[in-house]
This record gives C-alpha cells, structure tokens and sequence, in this order.
C-alpha cells in the first residue's frame, strides 16, 4: 500500500498505514505540507501527515472547508461576536484565503529575534533566503507596470518554487494612478522598490495565483500534487488528540481518532525522529494540551497528568483588527471608469493588480505617536493582561512591550493598512496591543476550543484606530483627491471629537482578518514562550511546532507568505537536527 504517493481520503483507511515513520506531521495546511515535502526530498526518509479535512477539488470559503467557530462574546466591542475563520481542508488555510499576498517590514521580523535572545536567526536578513526559497514571482506585465508606477525587484523571490506571487494581467482602472499620486504626496509617504523588501509605504502587491493560468496557488498545489513520492503519505479525516512521550521526554507517537466516526478506536502510529505539529494557531495549543503540556494548573483541572508546564500554551493570542469601511461618495463623478473592490477570483481568472498604503505610525499620525508610544511604554501590563497570566508571561508582554514602544516611533513599520480601491475603504490595525486566549472550553478537553480576542482589552488599540481613520480623512479631504468632492458617508462629518471616533469605533471593529498567530511562541521559557530557536517545545525532545502559532508577535502584512518562510527554515532546522 505504500509504493506510491497514497492520498488516503474520506473513508479512513487507517489499516493501510505503515506502523512507524521517521516523520509525522500533524496538520496538512499551509506549513505542514511545505515541510512535509522538503522532508520527503530524495526519497530516504518516511513521513505521514496527519490531515482533519480532506481533498477538495473546490477552493475558498465553505463550510465544509472551514471549521465552525464562532468567538467568545467582545465586551469591548459592544458584546459582538465573530466568525473565527481557519481552513480544514488539505492545504489547510492557503485553500480558503483572500490570496493577497504579502510579507512585513523588516523592523517586525528583526523584534522576533529581540524577542528571541542574542544568537537568535529570525530576523529580516534570517528570513529573506527562506521568502526567496519558498515563492517564485510573476512579474507585471511591462507596459501595465510602466504605466500605472508598478514597482517590483524579483530579487526578493526566488525560481524555482512551486507557490507563486503573481500581479496578474489585468489593466487596472485608470483612475487608479489618481489614487496613488495622491497617497505618494503624502507627507511622509515612501515608495519601496517591492512589497518584498521589507519597506513600508505604497505599493501594488502581487496575489498567490500562478502567472499563467491566474489559479490559486496554495501549499497543496505547490507541495503536494504531482510529487507522487512513495515516501511522502498523507491521511484525511484524521482526527489527532494526542502526541505521547517516552520516560526522556521524546516525543515517540501520533494518536489520531477519525473525524466522522466515532465507533473507530483511536489509532497509533509510531515518529522514529519527529513530531511536527502544524494544526495551525487555533488548534495547536489543543493538541499540546490533551498530550500534557501548557499551564499545569490548567491540565489539573482537566484530570490530564502533566508532560510539561508551559503556561504559554494558547495565550499570547493576536489577530489583525480592522473596519471594513470607513466610506466615502464623490461630489464630483471623476471621467471615465472607476475601481471597485476586486474579487480575487479563485478559480483562474486574471484580475487588475491592487494597491495599498502600509505605513507607520510616525506617518500615520505625525501628531499622536509620541504620546501614544509613551503611553504603551508606560502601560502596567497587568491592568490588561488576562488574570492567569504568571510572572513570566507578564515579563515576556514587558519584553514586547519594550519592543513595540520603539516601534510606534519607527517609519518604517507596517502599523496600519489601507487597501485603495476607490473612495474611502477599508482600514486595519496590523499591531493589536491586546493579548487574546485560546483554550478548549472548561468541561471539555476535547470539545472545539474558545476563541477570546480579547479586543481592546488594551485601549490603545482604539486611540490607533482613531488616528487611523484620521489619516484616512487627511488622505480623502486634504490630498489631491479634493477636486472631486469626497463626501464621508460613513463615520460621518457630525462625529469629529476623538471620543465620538471612538465609540463610533467600537461599534465597527472587527478583531479578525484571518491572521490569529503568537499561541505557542518562539520565545524564551522565562518569559513565558512555548518555543526555543529551534521551534522544539521547551523541555520535551522532538517535538517542533511549525505553523502560524510559533509568531511571538504579528508581523505588519497578511500572513501566508510568512507562514511558507518559517516553514521552509523550519524544514532546514529539522533537517540538520536529525541526521536526515
Ligand atoms: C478566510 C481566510 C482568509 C485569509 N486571507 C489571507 C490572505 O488574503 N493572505 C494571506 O497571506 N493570508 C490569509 N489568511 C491567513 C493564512 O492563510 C494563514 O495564516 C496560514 O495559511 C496559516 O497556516 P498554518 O500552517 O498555520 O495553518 P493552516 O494552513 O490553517 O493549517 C492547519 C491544518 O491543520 C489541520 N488540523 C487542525 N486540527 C487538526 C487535528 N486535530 N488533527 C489533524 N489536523 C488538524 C487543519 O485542518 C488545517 O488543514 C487567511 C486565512 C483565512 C482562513
């Protein structure tokens, strides 16, 4: 049953599996299939992933593709609550996602490594070989990119991998170039040489399709289909709950139940290097905990014997936060055709090339960021934090908190985004103070989990906001975008004092673009990570957690593109350490 590449789908066919592999990978997502398939690499060494969803011919959100989560209740978002969106489906979140397609400023990538310790290598210059290694670009069509200022350096990518960037062919409207020479006039605005270069400011940004047929590229299509290795297995409907430990503390076995069927006793199957856990950020810090490890106070209350106490596991919880419209009509109807928002079509079809403006907040709000950054700086992280969280924890937020303070004054740092498609828009908040909790519900260990953003838990979020939806106006009202009239629709004229932004705020912020990292850190075991440099689970021997939960803090960009970075340098890191 294994001489060839066994795509065991739907109806459970554990028997077929072999007992032992080198490898298991829990989660055939966005991460776990990128290092499944560098693992499988000249055919030597055996791995199995370990999918919950199955095969899918269709992509983008559905309900079968996605899992049904719905938030804790936001008491400082009026009481709202929100869909939760992560993908179970092979290929996980890069099946369902919006496909823009972009990476973070430098000074984001280069706090990891000041969150990491001295010898650490996760930072920009650390990441760069990997962003090269794991995306190959399509570069713009010339006369479009000459045209409408499309800036792009293939330096940034690489050749040979099989998940692509691509600008697509679309000629974008041409009132476009209206909307970009007014952003560039902003004061402060700077113009990157490529949206990979880790520089903030405005650019167009490429999308994850292929540049020939415009079709979804996704970490199935480009690590899984058509490798057809013998050594390289997958099952679906799986179901993991459990990752057991010899007396050493070596991780030596999956435990997997199936998704649908409860009458099938639970399976076990054997890692003779490793375990690599990529059930993504939700899920993740499940697994750890139903094998023993996170806070012990926690896994007591649950009658689960601890493995490991690392009350790390599911806390440190982040997630973009945004407004999906801050709108605008124009007085003046401008000549000729106008943007609308793209639907980036999933299923292969070449749409116009998008701009946005990702900016710091020194150009945000060249008025508010001093006193903003001294009131983070300044901020007793235990009048927001969650009340479970032990001096450690408090000293790894201190560590941020050091951190982020700097980069509130730091230009070149993607803090907010707009995506400019036409009068007003949306706007986000990349760098939520906040800490969220991802934990199963008390009563049941094995139940989905709890999803608490915990949004504006830290106030400074809004007052960000407010000053974003201020920069907002300044770009509609003040730029060269006046000749035409803008009318906001939406906060409105009436609502102007900082107080009424922030109610109105309140009311509109969603805690979630999709992007949940940071539940099980890379940072050190004193100030509360869950993992070391290497990604290895503190304390426990061959355990490497490689997907979207590993993130100390959230980089200023959609997060896909990263994901496949630390995949592919965990994939290198895992190499090395086991003699592959
Ligand atoms: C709706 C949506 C829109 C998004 N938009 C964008 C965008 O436009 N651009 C962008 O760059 N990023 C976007 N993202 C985010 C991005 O796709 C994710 O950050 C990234 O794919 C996460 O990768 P991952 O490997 O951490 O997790 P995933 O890719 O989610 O993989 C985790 C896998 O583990 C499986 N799993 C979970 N639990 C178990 C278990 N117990 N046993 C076995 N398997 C399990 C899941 O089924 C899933 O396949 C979006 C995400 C979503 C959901």
């Amino acid at each position: 049953p294994h001489s060839q590449h066994s795509q065991h789908d739907e109806d459970y066919p554990s028997q077929l599996l072999a007992t032992e592999y080198d490898y298991i990978i829990i989660g055939g997502g966005t991460s776990g299939l990128t290092v499944g398939d560098r693992l499988t690499e000249g055919g030597k060494h055996s791995l199995l992933v370990l999918e919950y969803g199955y095969f899918d011919t269709q992509v983008n959100m559905a309900p079968r593709r996605m899992f049904n989560i719905t938030s804790e209740m936001q008491p400082n978002l009026r009481n709202r609550t929100f869909q939760v969106g992560i993908g179970c489906v092979v290929g996980g979140s890069s099946i369902v996602n919006g496909q823009v397609f972009l990476r973070g400023s430098k000074p984001e990538y280069d706090a990891w490594k000041e969150l990491g310790g001295p010898n650490s290598t996760w930072d920009w210059n650390g990441l760069l070989p990997y962003f090269r290694k794991g995306i190959t670009l399509s570069p713009p069509d010339p006369e479009i990119s000459a045209e409408f200022n499309m800036s792009y350096n293939s330096k940034y990518y690489g050749k040979d991998a099989r998940v692509y960037a691509t600008f697509s062919g679309g000629r974008p409207e041409p009132f476009m170039k209206n909307l970009y020479n007014a952003m560039a006039k902003m004061p402060g605005m700077t113009i990157p040489e490529d949206s990979g270069s880790g520089e903030a400011g405005l650019y167009w940004y490429p999308i994850s399709q292929d540049g020939t047929e415009f079709k979804r590229s996704s970490s199935r299509t480009g690590h899984w289909d058509g490798l057809n290795r013998a050594n390289y297995e997958m099952l679906t409907g799986a179901k993991v709950n459990k990752i057991n430990f010899n007396s050493d503390k070596k991780a030596i076995s999956v435990q997997f139940i199936s998704r649908n069927d409860s009458t099938v006793p639970p399976v076990t199957t054997k890692a003779r290097k490793q375990v690599i856990l990529a059930a993504g950020s939700i899920h993740t810090p499940q697994i750890l905990l139903q094998s023993g490890i996170g806070p012990a106070k926690l896994l007591k209350e649950y009658n689960i014997s601890v493995v490991e106490d690392l009350p790390g596991v599911g806390s440190n919880f982040q997630d973009h936060s945004y407004i999906p419209q801050i709108a605008y009509k124009w007085g003046i109807t401008p000549n000729g055709s106008l943007p609308k928002r793209q639907d980036r079509n999933p299923w292969g079809k070449s749409v116009p090339p998008t701009l946005a403006a990702m900016i710091g907040m020194p150009v945000v709000s060249p008025e508010k960021y001093e006193a903003l950054s001294k009131a983070f700086e300044n901020q007793d992280p235990a009048s927001h934090l969650p009340a479970t969280y032990t001096k450690d924890q408090i000293e790894g937020y201190k560590q941020q908190q050091k951190v982020y303070s700097k980069l509130f004054r730091e230009k070149n740092m993607q803090w907010n985004e707009m995506m400019m498609f036409g009068p007003g828009g949306s706007i986000q908040n990349l760098h939520p103070l906040s800490r969220g909790l991802v934990l199963p519900p008390k009563n049941d260990l094995n139940a989905e989990m709890t999803v608490d953003y915990r949004a504006a838990t830290n106030a400074i979020d809004v007052d960000v906001m407010v000053e974003i939806i201020k920069f907002m106006r300044r770009y509609m009202t003040e730029s060269d975008l006046k000749v035409w009239a803008p009318e906001e629709l939406s906060p409105g004229v009436a609502v102007t004092s900082d107080n009424a932004l922030k109610d109105w705020a309140r009311d509109m912020i969603n805690p979630s673009v999709y992007h949940p990292v940071g539940t099980a850190a890379k940072m050190p075991r004193e100030w509360g990570g869950v993992v070391d440099e290497e990604l290895a689970v503190h304390g426990l021997k061959d355990l490497t957690i490689v997907d979207a939960s590993i993130m100390p803090t959230l980089i200023g960009a959609t997060t896909s593109m990263t994901v496949y970075a630390c995949a592919e340098k965990a994939a290198d890191i895992i190499k090395a350490k086991t003699g592959w």
